[in-house]
């Protein structure tokens, strides 16, 4: 078969088939994937059971030996938690839309970063978004993306800490994709960006926005972070390193004191050592101490989720108050802040250097 080289296209030097009668060939352009974590579809016992059954059975998530773990989670833990987390999503869910508000988020996410890359790089770049788990897939996404012609994907995992439960996983299922494509995309992952100033800057004025109207400052700020078992740290995963410094950037960021801001860890699961202090303790040890206004932000989520809407509004305030505290503030998740979309475009442009031009360096 003889072939050509499409000079007058963008990607120059592309072959291109010189038979007519081959299908045609989509322009060849750079899609970039913003990528969550994942969520039920709804909040009922089968939903619960399948986005927890694959939540879970996920070897960098719970890594235990297969023969031994899917045992205890088939016939023990996925009897009981889809019950109880479909009662904490049920708390929580957007029931207008009617889906979970991490997917309602990260669309908004999406569109806004999306409107931001079509005014810097017009219809080259393609833009959507994925879940690690249900819907919409990784692979459903990538492969929509190979055949709208884009040969180029940066994969953007929407977790600021590297974690080995979270960007390693999204990447592995993104590599898992690809081994099923007869011609795959070239593939870009982004790396954790918790030093990123556009990151560290919304995250500093979320904490200031919800200050400024409070008649009472609170005399201690917890950050919380989505905990993992304390040997994944043993292991080389830097997670716990990075959330320890993420801390301090965004207190210097503030230019506030040392001591004012804790570092914290919630969500434990199962009976391992996990990552501390736990936060549902350390707000109450705090209360104990004789703080009676505090505030929590949790630096590790993109979007308010679960883990925050109920975990941290919910328990997390109640362990507070029932220790004595009185006025606990949440400081919403950077969802769809214009700042926070600023940040990510930003991190974006940085990782496709020489992929694509801006639209104005081209005229
Ligand atoms: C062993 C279990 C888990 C580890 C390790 C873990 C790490 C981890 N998770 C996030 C972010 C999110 N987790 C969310 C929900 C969630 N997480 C676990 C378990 C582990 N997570 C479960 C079982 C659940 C489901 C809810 C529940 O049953 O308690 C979510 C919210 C998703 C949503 O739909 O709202 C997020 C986000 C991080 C950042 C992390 C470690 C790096
Ligand atoms: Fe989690
Ligand atoms: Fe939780």
């Amino acid at each position: 078969m003889s072939t050509t080289i499409a000079k007058d296209q963008p990607g120059e030097g592309r072959l291109e088939h010189a038979q007519s009668d081959h299908p045609p060939i989509a322009r060849a352009k750079v899609g970039v994937v913003l990528v969550n974590l994942g969520t039920p579809d709804n909040t009922d016992y089968g939903s619960m059971r399948r986005y927890l059954s694959e939540f879970l059975s996920d070897q960098r998530v719970v890594d235990y030996a297969r023969w031994k773990w899917q045992p205890i989670l088939q016939l023990i833990v996925l009897t009981r938690r889809p019950f109880l987390s479909g009662q904490a999503y049920k708390s929580i869910w957007n029931t207008e839309k009617d889906e979970s508000p991490l997917l309602t988020i990260t669309r908004a996410q999406t569109e806004k970063f999306a409107a931001q890359m079509q005014s810097l790089y017009g219809d080259e770049v393609v833009v959507d978004f994925c879940m690690r788990y249900g819907n919409p897939s990784t692979e459903s996404v990538l492969t929509r993306l190979m055949e709208n012609g884009c040969e180029r994907i940066l994969f953007f995992p929407l977790y600021p800490q590297y974690g080995s439960p979270t960007t390693a996983t999204a990447n592995d299922q993104a590599f898992r994709a690809l081994m099923k494509m007869k011609w795959q995309p070239a593939i870009r992952t982004v790396p954790a960006y918790f030093e990123h100033p556009g990151y560290l800057r919304a995250l500093a004025t979320s904490v200031t926005d919800v200050y400024e109207p409070l008649s009472e400052r609170p005399s201690k700020l917890v950050a919380s972070y989505h905990g993992v078992p304390e040997r994944f740290l043993h292991e080389g995963d830097p997670y716990h390193c990075q959330c320890q410094k993420t801390t301090r950037l965004l207190r210097e960021k503030l230019g506030w004191e040392k001591g004012s801001i804790d570092t914290a860890f919630q969500s434990k699961f199962g009976p391992e050592k996990w990552l501390g202090p736990a936060t549902v303790d350390h707000v109450a040890e705090l209360a104990r101490q004789g703080h009676k206004h505090i505030a929590v932000i949790s630096p590790a989520f993109t979007a308010d989720c679960v883990e925050t809407l109920e975990e941290i509004e919910d328990e997390i305030r109640e362990s507070f108050i029932a220790a004595g505290g009185e006025t606990f503030t949440y400081i919403p998740c950077l969802n769809d802040r214009d700042d926070h979309i600023e940040a990510l475009v930003d991190i974006a442009n940085n990782e496709l250097g020489g992929w694509v031009l801006p639209v104005s360096s081209t005229a």
